[in-house]
């Protein structure tokens, strides 16, 4: 987050926007501060905001508190509340960065697909769940409930139609119809919407098989629309055919009556933190999607994208995206370089 902060102070500075930023506290660093991973004070500054960039909760310093005061309890509780139903992660390949991704060139290059997961519903907030004592064995128990309303399928499923309309023109819905009531539900209800969408060529997935073919032929996909488990799985995958978790940005949006948050996909990384290792790019590219959807400062935005583009030209790689004659700098040096291509055009 320091490293965008500073690129965004930086393209700021080139287009003269006036672009007044506050920080507030969530996750671990607000239950040090307050005991709570969201603070209402946060939340209350949220809603009083254009957009919110998120930077990553949690760590292993927090992972043994109750359920209700981790820090990912406050994360979820931050998009139920501004009401943030559709999270976009999209996946492009970047050319600079063959050779980055475990998987072959020829697999990879070119990828150019977006995951639309619905991120208010589903099995992260349905009810029941617990761990309890089942009461006729003494054995321990837990549950979580997966749970969606028609309404919330039909709404992320017409925002992945118009992103569809906006690109290939193509949707996978990616359920588990085959063993799940919800999923059946999910697939019918993403049938009705489609019915909106004649342009839109739209098939379906069973989850087993979506992971499968993203890594066998990623190029099939323009866009997947899916629940927020399976979506946040499969976006975790995603990052591979672009080379690294560090390099995915998100949005996540709502009815648009309040801000959006802009949120890199990976998470706190804790086994590099502190160590000036993780790679910046996925929170910069989440600012330059802050610039581009909340702000609509578009050259600003591509600005941002283009330094991107520059810094990885010029063949700095920090370690999760280093590959052979690249030079391998640090999360503060390459935040540094990235200033430097904004300032200088992103040439
Ligand atoms: N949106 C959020 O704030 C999220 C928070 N989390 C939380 O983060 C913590 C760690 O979870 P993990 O499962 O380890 O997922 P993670 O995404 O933090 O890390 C997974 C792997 O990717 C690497 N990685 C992630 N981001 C990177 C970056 N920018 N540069 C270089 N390498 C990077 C990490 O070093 C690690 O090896 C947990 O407390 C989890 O709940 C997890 C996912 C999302
Ligand atoms: C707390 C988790 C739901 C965060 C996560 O993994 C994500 O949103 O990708
Ligand atoms: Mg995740």
């Amino acid at each position: 987050m320091d490293a965008t902060v500073k690129v965004l102070e930086a393209v700021a500075s080139r287009f003269d926007l006036n672009l007044a930023m506050t920080s507030a506290l969530m996750g671990g660093a607000a239950i040090d501060a307050t005991g709570e991973p969201l603070p209402a004070a946060t939340l209350d500054q949220c809603r009083a905001s254009d957009a919110v960039l998120l930077a990553c909760i949690g760590g292993y310093k927090w992972d043994d508190l109750p359920r209700a005061t981790r820090p990912e309890t406050g994360l979820l509780a931050l998009r139920k509340q501004l009401g943030l139903f559709a999270n976009l992660r999209p996946a492009k390949s970047f050319a600079q960065l063959e050779g980055a991704s475990s998987l072959k060139d020829e697999v990879v290059n070119g990828v150019d697909l977006m995951v639309v997961r619905e991120l208010t519903g589903g099995v992260y907030f349905g009810t029941p769940k617990g761990i309890d004592t089942d009461p006729s064995t003494g054995a321990r128990v837990g549950y979580s409930n997966m749970v969606y309303h028609d309404y919330e399928v039909q709404r992320i499923a017409r925002v992945a139609m118009d992103i569809a309309m906006k690109r290939g023109k193509a949707v996978v819905s990616v359920d588990k119809a085959n063993v799940l009531e919800v999923s059946q539900l999910w697939r019918e209800e993403v049938i009705k919407v489609a019915a909106d969408y004649p342009e839109v060529d739209l098939s379906h997935m069973y989850v087993d098989n979506a992971a499968m073919q993203l890594v066998r032929w990623p190029k099939q996909f323009d866009v997947l629309v899916t629940g927020n488990l399976f979506g946040d799985v499969l976006s975790d995958c995603a990052s591979m055919l672009v080379g690294s978790l560090g390099m995915l940005p998100s949005a996540s949006l709502g009815d648009g009556s309040g801000p959006g948050v802009f949120e890199p996909v990976h998470g706190s990384a804790p086994d590099i933190a502190g160590q000036d290792k993780a790679n910046p790019v996925a929170c910069v590219l989440s600012a330059a999607m802050m610039l581009r959807y909340a702000l609509a400062e578009t050259d600003a935005a591509d600005a941002v994208e283009a330094a991107v583009e520059a810094v990885l030209n010029a063949g700095w790689r920090t370690g999760d995206i280093m590959s052979d004659g690249k030079t391998l700098v640090g999360c503060k040096r390459m935040g540094e370089l990235l200033v430097e291509a904004v300032s200088a055009g992103g040439k």
